[in-house]
Protein backbone atom coordinates (compact mmCIF):
# COMPACT_ATOMS: atom_id res chain seq x y z
CA UNK A 1 0.00 0.00 0.00
CA UNK A 2 1.42 3.13 -0.92
CA UNK A 3 0.12 6.80 0.44
CA UNK A 4 -0.92 7.52 -2.88
CA UNK A 5 -3.99 4.69 -2.88
CA UNK A 6 -6.87 6.62 -1.07
CA UNK A 7 -8.35 9.90 -3.03
CA UNK A 8 -10.58 10.89 -0.45
CA UNK A 9 -9.33 12.31 2.44
CA UNK A 10 -12.57 12.07 4.68
CA UNK A 11 -13.99 8.97 3.13
CA UNK A 12 -13.49 5.64 5.96
CA UNK A 13 -11.81 2.69 3.52
CA UNK A 14 -12.34 -0.36 4.75
CA UNK A 15 -9.06 -2.44 4.14
CA UNK A 16 -9.72 -5.39 2.37
CA UNK A 17 -8.96 -8.31 4.21
CA UNK A 18 -7.24 -11.55 3.06
CA UNK A 19 -7.30 -13.81 5.68
CA UNK A 20 -4.91 -15.89 5.91
CA UNK A 21 -2.15 -13.75 3.29
CA UNK A 22 -0.66 -11.88 6.26
CA UNK A 23 1.34 -14.54 7.00
CA UNK A 24 0.60 -14.85 11.02
CA UNK A 25 -1.65 -17.59 12.46
CA UNK A 26 -3.01 -16.30 15.40
CA UNK A 27 -4.80 -18.69 17.84
CA UNK A 28 -7.56 -16.15 18.96
CA UNK A 29 -7.79 -14.18 22.35
CA UNK A 30 -6.25 -16.61 25.25
CA UNK A 31 -6.79 -16.83 28.94
CA UNK A 32 -3.59 -15.90 31.03
CA UNK A 33 -3.43 -17.16 34.39
CA UNK A 34 -0.38 -16.42 36.85
CA UNK A 35 -0.44 -18.83 39.76
CA UNK A 36 1.81 -17.93 42.81
CA UNK A 37 4.20 -15.12 41.18
CA UNK A 38 6.69 -13.83 43.00
CA UNK A 39 9.53 -11.89 42.01
CA UNK A 40 12.97 -10.49 43.14
CA UNK A 41 15.47 -7.36 42.18
CA UNK A 42 18.55 -9.06 44.03
CA UNK A 43 17.39 -9.61 47.06
CA UNK A 44 14.60 -7.40 47.33
CA UNK A 45 11.52 -9.20 47.32
CA UNK A 46 8.52 -7.23 45.11
CA UNK A 47 5.99 -9.40 44.77
CA UNK A 48 4.82 -12.23 47.00
CA UNK A 49 2.73 -15.12 45.45
CA UNK A 50 0.59 -13.77 43.32
CA UNK A 51 -2.36 -15.44 41.83
CA UNK A 52 -4.62 -14.18 39.41
CA UNK A 53 -6.76 -15.07 36.30
CA UNK A 54 -7.01 -12.81 33.13
CA UNK A 55 -10.09 -14.15 31.36
CA UNK A 56 -9.72 -14.34 27.32
CA UNK A 57 -11.61 -11.49 25.45
CA UNK A 58 -12.08 -9.52 28.95
CA UNK A 59 -9.98 -6.39 29.73
CA UNK A 60 -8.41 -7.09 33.18
CA UNK A 61 -7.22 -3.55 35.29
CA UNK A 62 -4.09 -3.57 37.76
CA UNK A 63 -4.87 -1.00 40.11
CA UNK A 64 -2.66 0.15 43.35
CA UNK A 65 -0.54 2.97 44.62
CA UNK A 66 3.19 3.72 43.33
CA UNK A 67 5.74 0.76 43.97
CA UNK A 68 3.41 -1.75 44.50
CA UNK A 69 4.64 -4.11 41.67
CA UNK A 70 1.96 -3.40 38.99
CA UNK A 71 4.62 -3.06 36.47
CA UNK A 72 6.82 -5.57 37.78
CA UNK A 73 3.60 -8.31 37.43
CA UNK A 74 3.00 -7.08 33.91
CA UNK A 75 5.98 -7.48 32.47
CA UNK A 76 6.31 -11.04 33.80
CA UNK A 77 3.36 -11.82 32.36
CA UNK A 78 5.27 -11.71 29.13
CA UNK A 79 9.14 -12.44 30.44
CA UNK A 80 10.26 -8.89 29.92
CA UNK A 81 10.88 -8.93 34.10
CA UNK A 82 14.13 -11.65 33.18
CA UNK A 83 15.65 -8.72 31.08
CA UNK A 84 16.73 -7.16 34.03
CA UNK A 85 20.07 -8.72 35.01
CA UNK A 86 19.34 -8.64 39.06
CA UNK A 87 15.97 -9.99 38.49
CA UNK A 88 14.17 -13.44 39.47
CA UNK A 89 10.76 -14.75 39.86
CA UNK A 90 8.90 -17.88 41.01
CA UNK A 91 5.59 -19.20 40.18
CA UNK A 92 4.06 -20.31 36.52
CA UNK A 93 2.24 -17.94 34.21
CA UNK A 94 -0.23 -20.24 32.09
CA UNK A 95 -1.50 -18.86 28.75
CA UNK A 96 -4.51 -21.28 27.81
CA UNK A 97 -3.13 -23.62 30.46
CA UNK A 98 0.42 -23.47 28.81
CA UNK A 99 3.57 -22.45 31.15
CA UNK A 100 5.03 -19.53 29.09
CA UNK A 101 8.22 -20.30 31.36
CA UNK A 102 8.35 -23.59 30.36
CA UNK A 103 12.12 -25.05 29.03
CA UNK A 104 11.00 -25.99 25.95
CA UNK A 105 9.01 -22.63 24.99
CA UNK A 106 11.03 -19.95 23.26
CA UNK A 107 11.02 -16.64 24.76
CA UNK A 108 10.44 -14.90 21.25
CA UNK A 109 6.92 -16.88 21.21
CA UNK A 110 5.69 -15.51 24.52
CA UNK A 111 6.68 -11.97 23.54
CA UNK A 112 4.71 -12.64 20.15
CA UNK A 113 1.82 -14.22 21.99
CA UNK A 114 1.42 -11.22 24.49
CA UNK A 115 2.02 -7.64 23.29
CA UNK A 116 2.92 -5.37 25.04
CA UNK A 117 1.97 -1.04 25.02
CA UNK A 118 4.00 1.06 26.71
CA UNK A 119 3.47 4.43 29.10
CA UNK A 120 5.46 6.38 26.20
CA UNK A 121 4.37 6.00 22.90
CA UNK A 122 7.41 4.64 21.34
CA UNK A 123 6.94 4.10 17.70
CA UNK A 124 10.11 4.28 15.09
CA UNK A 125 10.39 7.59 14.52
CA UNK A 126 12.51 8.26 11.34
CA UNK A 127 10.22 4.92 10.31
CA UNK A 128 7.51 5.28 7.65
CA UNK A 129 3.94 5.14 9.74
CA UNK A 130 4.27 2.19 7.15
CA UNK A 131 6.49 -0.08 8.08
CA UNK A 132 6.23 0.92 11.96
CA UNK A 133 3.04 -1.46 12.11
CA UNK A 134 4.94 -4.13 10.09
CA UNK A 135 8.05 -3.77 12.43
CA UNK A 136 7.54 -6.75 14.34
CA UNK A 137 7.12 -9.01 11.64
CA UNK A 138 10.50 -8.52 10.72
CA UNK A 139 11.47 -8.93 14.88
CA UNK A 140 9.71 -12.24 14.60
CA UNK A 141 11.37 -13.66 10.83
CA UNK A 142 7.59 -13.68 9.69
CA UNK A 143 7.33 -13.36 5.94
CA UNK A 144 4.68 -11.93 4.15
CA UNK A 145 3.87 -11.06 0.50
CA UNK A 146 3.42 -6.96 -0.77
CA UNK A 147 -0.40 -7.33 -0.56
CA UNK A 148 -0.46 -9.35 2.53
CA UNK A 149 1.34 -6.11 4.52
CA UNK A 150 -1.34 -3.92 2.62
CA UNK A 151 -3.99 -5.88 3.82
CA UNK A 152 -2.37 -6.05 7.01
CA UNK A 153 -1.14 -2.30 7.85
CA UNK A 154 -4.99 -1.25 6.85
CA UNK A 155 -6.25 -4.23 9.09
CA UNK A 156 -3.72 -3.50 12.29
CA UNK A 157 -4.43 0.97 11.86
CA UNK A 158 -8.45 0.45 11.42
CA UNK A 159 -8.20 -1.80 14.68
CA UNK A 160 -6.22 0.71 16.80
CA UNK A 161 -8.53 3.16 15.18
CA UNK A 162 -5.89 5.02 13.19
CA UNK A 163 -6.74 3.99 9.42
CA UNK A 164 -9.02 7.44 8.56
CA UNK A 165 -6.00 9.74 9.93
CA UNK A 166 -3.58 8.42 8.20
CA UNK A 167 -4.46 6.28 5.30
CA UNK A 168 -3.23 9.04 3.02
CA UNK A 169 -0.04 9.19 4.35
CA UNK A 170 1.33 6.02 5.35
CA UNK A 171 4.91 7.17 4.30
CA UNK A 172 5.07 9.71 6.50
CA UNK A 173 7.49 9.36 9.23
CA UNK A 174 5.26 7.97 12.46
CA UNK A 175 7.41 10.72 14.84
CA UNK A 176 5.39 13.22 12.90
CA UNK A 177 2.00 12.22 14.61
CA UNK A 178 0.48 13.51 17.66
CA UNK A 179 1.30 11.84 21.04
CA UNK A 180 -1.86 9.82 20.80
CA UNK A 181 -1.36 8.92 17.07
CA UNK A 182 1.66 7.59 18.16
CA UNK A 183 0.05 5.66 20.70
CA UNK A 184 -2.24 3.85 18.42
CA UNK A 185 0.31 3.25 15.87
CA UNK A 186 2.02 1.13 18.90
CA UNK A 187 -1.33 -0.51 19.41
CA UNK A 188 -1.60 -1.15 15.80
CA UNK A 189 2.39 -2.38 15.49
CA UNK A 190 1.36 -4.68 19.14
CA UNK A 191 -1.30 -6.22 16.69
CA UNK A 192 0.40 -6.73 13.50
CA UNK A 193 1.80 -9.78 14.75
CA UNK A 194 -1.99 -11.37 16.01
CA UNK A 195 -1.02 -11.72 19.46
CA UNK A 196 -3.76 -13.40 22.08
CA UNK A 197 -2.59 -11.21 24.80
CA UNK A 198 -1.93 -6.98 25.35
CA UNK A 199 -0.37 -5.70 27.86
CA UNK A 200 -0.72 -2.31 28.40
CA UNK A 201 1.30 -0.09 31.01
CA UNK A 202 -0.44 2.71 31.72
CA UNK A 203 -0.88 3.63 27.80
CA UNK A 204 -2.80 7.12 28.52
CA UNK A 205 -0.47 8.81 30.92
CA UNK A 206 1.31 10.46 28.81
CA UNK A 207 -2.03 11.54 26.38
CA UNK A 208 -4.30 14.83 26.86
CA UNK A 209 -8.04 13.84 27.73
CA UNK A 210 -9.18 13.48 24.25
CA UNK A 211 -6.57 11.37 23.09
CA UNK A 212 -6.96 8.88 25.94
CA UNK A 213 -10.61 9.00 25.32
CA UNK A 214 -10.05 7.36 21.62
CA UNK A 215 -7.35 5.24 23.29
CA UNK A 216 -10.06 3.82 25.62
CA UNK A 217 -12.59 3.42 22.76
CA UNK A 218 -9.72 1.56 21.07
CA UNK A 219 -9.53 -1.01 23.73
CA UNK A 220 -13.26 -1.68 24.19
CA UNK A 221 -13.07 -2.04 20.00
CA UNK A 222 -10.03 -4.72 20.31
CA UNK A 223 -11.29 -6.89 23.27
CA UNK A 224 -13.10 -8.91 21.68
CA UNK A 225 -10.51 -9.87 19.42
CA UNK A 226 -7.44 -9.86 22.41
CA UNK A 227 -7.48 -10.28 26.21
CA UNK A 228 -6.27 -7.35 27.29
CA UNK A 229 -4.31 -6.42 30.93
CA UNK A 230 -4.28 -2.58 31.42
CA UNK A 231 -2.60 -1.03 34.31
CA UNK A 232 -3.45 2.23 35.41
CA UNK A 233 -3.44 4.84 37.98
CA UNK A 234 -6.50 6.50 37.12
CA UNK A 235 -9.67 4.76 39.24
CA UNK A 236 -12.39 6.25 36.43
CA UNK A 237 -10.51 5.14 33.57
CA UNK A 238 -10.03 1.53 35.48
CA UNK A 239 -14.16 1.75 36.24
CA UNK A 240 -14.60 2.83 32.51
CA UNK A 241 -12.47 0.23 30.47
CA UNK A 242 -12.36 -2.74 32.46
CA UNK A 243 -14.16 -5.73 33.10
CA UNK A 244 -12.20 -7.27 36.56
CA UNK A 245 -10.03 -5.69 38.42
CA UNK A 246 -7.15 -6.90 41.04
CA UNK A 247 -5.91 -4.23 43.42
CA UNK A 248 -2.39 -4.75 44.79
CA UNK A 249 -0.75 -3.21 47.83
CA UNK A 250 2.56 -3.25 49.11
CA UNK A 251 1.99 -2.05 52.62
CA UNK A 252 5.10 -0.70 54.76
CA UNK A 253 7.99 -2.57 52.82
CA UNK A 254 6.44 -5.98 51.99
CA UNK A 255 6.03 -7.39 49.03
CA UNK A 256 3.56 -6.44 46.58
CA UNK A 257 0.27 -8.78 47.10
CA UNK A 258 -2.98 -8.93 45.70
CA UNK A 259 -5.58 -7.40 48.38
CA UNK A 260 -9.12 -7.89 46.11
CA UNK A 261 -9.93 -8.86 42.71
CA UNK A 262 -13.20 -9.77 40.64
CA UNK A 263 -15.53 -7.76 38.69
CA UNK A 264 -14.71 -4.12 38.16
CA UNK A 265 -18.35 -3.11 39.09
CA UNK A 266 -18.07 -4.82 42.57
CA UNK A 267 -14.53 -3.90 43.19
CA UNK A 268 -16.35 -0.01 43.33
CA UNK A 269 -19.33 -0.24 44.38
CA UNK A 270 -19.26 -2.86 46.93
CA UNK A 271 -15.43 -3.70 47.64
CA UNK A 272 -15.14 -6.16 50.33
CA UNK A 273 -11.72 -5.06 51.93
CA UNK A 274 -11.31 -1.27 53.41
CA UNK A 275 -8.18 -0.92 51.93
CA UNK A 276 -10.19 -1.50 48.48
CA UNK A 277 -12.67 0.68 49.33
CA UNK A 278 -10.03 3.29 50.74
CA UNK A 279 -7.76 3.18 47.31
CA UNK A 280 -11.08 3.27 45.07
CA UNK A 281 -12.49 5.71 46.65
CA UNK A 282 -9.64 7.63 46.60
CA UNK A 283 -8.45 8.43 50.61
CA UNK A 284 -4.78 7.21 49.74
CA UNK A 285 -2.22 6.07 47.33
N1 LIG B 1 14.75 -2.37 37.42
C1 LIG B 1 14.57 -2.38 38.75
N2 LIG B 1 15.60 -2.59 39.59
C2 LIG B 1 15.41 -2.62 40.92
N3 LIG B 1 14.21 -2.42 41.54
C3 LIG B 1 13.16 -2.22 40.74
C4 LIG B 1 13.26 -2.18 39.31
N4 LIG B 1 12.03 -1.94 38.79
C5 LIG B 1 11.19 -1.82 39.85
N5 LIG B 1 11.87 -1.99 41.01
C6 LIG B 1 11.28 -1.95 42.35
O1 LIG B 1 10.22 -2.91 42.41
C7 LIG B 1 9.13 -2.40 43.17
C8 LIG B 1 7.87 -2.44 42.33
O2 LIG B 1 8.02 -1.53 41.25
P1 LIG B 1 6.95 -1.45 40.06
O3 LIG B 1 7.47 -0.47 39.05
O4 LIG B 1 6.63 -2.81 39.61
O5 LIG B 1 5.70 -0.86 40.83
P2 LIG B 1 4.40 -0.16 40.24
O6 LIG B 1 3.27 -0.56 41.13
O7 LIG B 1 4.26 -0.44 38.81
O8 LIG B 1 4.75 1.37 40.46
P3 LIG B 1 4.26 2.65 39.62
O9 LIG B 1 2.78 2.67 39.77
O10 LIG B 1 4.92 3.81 40.30
O11 LIG B 1 4.71 2.46 38.20
C9 LIG B 1 9.53 -0.99 43.63
O12 LIG B 1 10.04 -1.09 44.94
C10 LIG B 1 10.62 -0.62 42.65
O13 LIG B 1 11.54 0.28 43.26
Amino acid sequence: MSSDTSTEADTVVQPRVVPGRAAVAGQGPATLRAEAVSAWFGDHKVLDRVSLTMPARRVTALIGPSGCGKSTFLRILNRMHELVGSASLAGRVLLDEQDIYDRGRRITRARREIGMVFQKPNPFPAMSIYDNVLAGLKLNAIKATRDGKDDLVAECLTKAGLWSEVKDRLRQPGGALSGGQQQRLCIARSLAVRPRVLLMDEPCSALDPTSTRRIEETIAELKSEVTIVIVTHNMQQAARVSDTCAFFLASHGTPGVIVEHGDTDAMFDSPQDERTSDYVNGRFG
